[in-house]
């Protein structure tokens, strides 16, 4: 069976709950196509606006991040249940500005991993290298760690249902796509990853997107390629463009 593409923004820290609203408002028509999935990964405080703003689209709402406990003294943090329950379906787990940033290792992604499909979320989990990695030739090998870490003890069935973001940390936020080329091999490397790991079955079934500085004029060509399920957008999931992408056809 076919894998239905998903396009997915990542606002990262952009977007105050009433900019957050506006924004659904102006792009509600133009993310319009239920070929593809659509999803808005928004910044905690306005999860709960942009799930009323987009009820009765067909956009789903994600989250970020989360934390592995399920409640208690953790300062900060917020809960797989909290998301749930704000009508969250969609969570990013470790994105490279967070392994980056806030040191999140590979042991904290697979717990975060566990406690969201126990929550009953969907995982969107990323993966990617550095311009030194690449240029070095580990890039596979990297990412094979990575991913191997992160899904330890992860069902065959849970792996189906989610969502692997390959984002080469080289073209992040720096206007300089993985060619479409680049892109397909590592996705179909993480497709074959999962096979070793799993089966062909669930190899076949996890949707592989590509992130980095996709935009309205390379999407097209990038999501022609046979591994690639669909698109993680940082800045451009913030104007009219993310339209397009979604539109990509
Ligand atoms: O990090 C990304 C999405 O998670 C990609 O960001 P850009 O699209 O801004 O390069």
């Amino acid at each position: 069976m076919a894998r239905k593409k998903i396009i997915a923004g990542n606002w990262k820290m952009n977007k105050t709950p009433s900019e957050a609203v506006a924004l659904v408002n102006e792009l509600k028509d133009l993310v319009k196509n239920d070929e593809v999935d659509v999803v808005y990964c928004v910044p905690a405080i306005d999860i709960v606006p942009v799930v009323e703003a987009t009820k009765g689209t067909n956009v789903e709402v994600g989250a970020e991040n989360m934390y592995f406990e399920e409640s208690g003294a953790y300062t900060g943090e917020i809960s797989a249940a909290m998301l749930v329950d704000a009508g969250v379906k969609y969570v990013i787990i470790g994105h490279s500005e967070r392994r980056d940033y806030f040191k999140e290792c590979d042991c904290l992604l697979n717990k975060k991993v566990k406690k969201a499909f126990e929550a009953g979320l969907t995982p969107i989990l990323c993966c990617g290298e550095s311009l030194e990695q690449r240029e070095m030739g580990v890039t596979m090998d990297w990412i094979r760690l990575q991913i191997k870490s992160d899904l330890a003890g992860i069902t065959a069935d849970q792996v189906k249902s989610m969502v692997i973001a390959y984002e080469p940390i080289w073209a992040i936020g720096t206007g300089k796509t993985a060619t479409s080329d680049q892109a397909q091999e590592v996705c179909k490397g993480i497709r074959d990853c999962v096979a070793e790991m799993y089966d062909e079955a669930t190899a076949e079934a996890v949707r592989i997107q590509y992130g980095g500085s996709m935009n309205a004029g390379n999407a097209a060509e990038l999501l022609a390629k046979p591994d690639i399920d669909g698109g993680l957008v940082g800045g451009a999931s913030l104007k009219a463009d993310f339209g397009k992408i979604v539109n990509y056809k």
